[in-house]
């Protein structure tokens, strides 16, 4: 049996101004970085040695990474990071309040954007500024790679290639994976390795900074997965993400 642990970050700033935040690269609250500390408290007293590390080329979801295993005294084990476990790119929703996204588009709108598989929010143009080819962190990747938005279909579709390349090999050959990342991308991963239906997908909310622990088969087939963490604050933390599309809780 394979165990994988997958770590959303902690609070960013964005998330606790509410806005979409998608490929802006914010950083960790205080809160963010204890529920860091916490996550690294709870693997260590669970026993989890890692080999490897796999991140984003986000901040929010490097410094979680660092502060967990920092907090593991594992800091010195290889980290990779990839552009393809970034979240999801917000398109032209990145910056807005998502409450007051709401009240403006209505609920039902902000549901679809922040949740259906295959609906894409608006797009950006090449001239905004929140562009990603203008930062010198993408200047390797082709053109066609650079989004402009993204819905979780298209997050899969980038998400994968590096899954099934780069981590699922680690993982088979018997190495000790945490994977650092996103809401939207690990809802990506959740996604394949669960099977789930592109429905169904729709109610799967990842709370910042509680370990998830997947227990995996030879063929990397889950067994079983669970959190580590209290589940009445892991209830909590989910139900609180869902509200923040809505224009009043
Ligand atoms: O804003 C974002 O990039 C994501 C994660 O914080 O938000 P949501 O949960 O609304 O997809």
């Amino acid at each position: 049996m394979k165990k994988l642990v997958l770590l959303r970050h902690g609070e960013s700033i964005w998330n606790k101004e509410n806005r979409f935040t998608g490929w802006t690269d914010v950083d960790l609250t205080p809160k963010g970085l204890k529920e860091a500390q916490n996550a690294g408290r709870l693997l260590r007293e669970h026993g989890f040695i890692f080999d490897q590390a796999y991140t984003s080329v986000l901040k929010r979801a490097i410094r979680t990474l660092w502060v967990t295993l920092d907090e593991m005294d594992q800091m010195w084990i290889p980290v990779h990071l990839s552009w393809r476990l970034n979240e999801r790119h917000y398109g032209a929703l990145q910056g807005l309040n998502k409450a007051e996204t709401a009240t403006k588009y209505g609920d039902e709108q902000v549901l679809v954007w922040r949740r259906s598989y295959d609906i894409q929010p608006p797009a950006l143009t090449i001239n905004d500024d929140r562009y990603p080819g203008n930062d010198l962190r993408y200047k390797e990747l082709a053109n066609q790679d650079i989004p402009l938005t993204e819905c979780l279909k298209d997050t899969v579709i980038r998400f994968l290639p590096y899954w099934n390349d780069v981590i699922a090999p680690q993982v088979q050959s018997g190495s000790r994976v945490i994977i650092t990342a996103h809401g939207n991308s690990l809802r990506a991963l959740v996604k394949y390795l669960d099977g789930i239906p592109d429905q169904e997908i729709l109610n799967c909310n990842i709370p910042t900074g509680v370990p998830l622990v997947y227990e995996l088969d030879d063929h990397l087939k889950p067994i079983r997965n669970y959190y580590l963490g209290n589940p009445l604050e892991i209830q909590e933390a989910m139900q609180a993400m869902t509200n923040q599309g809505k224009s009043k809780i």
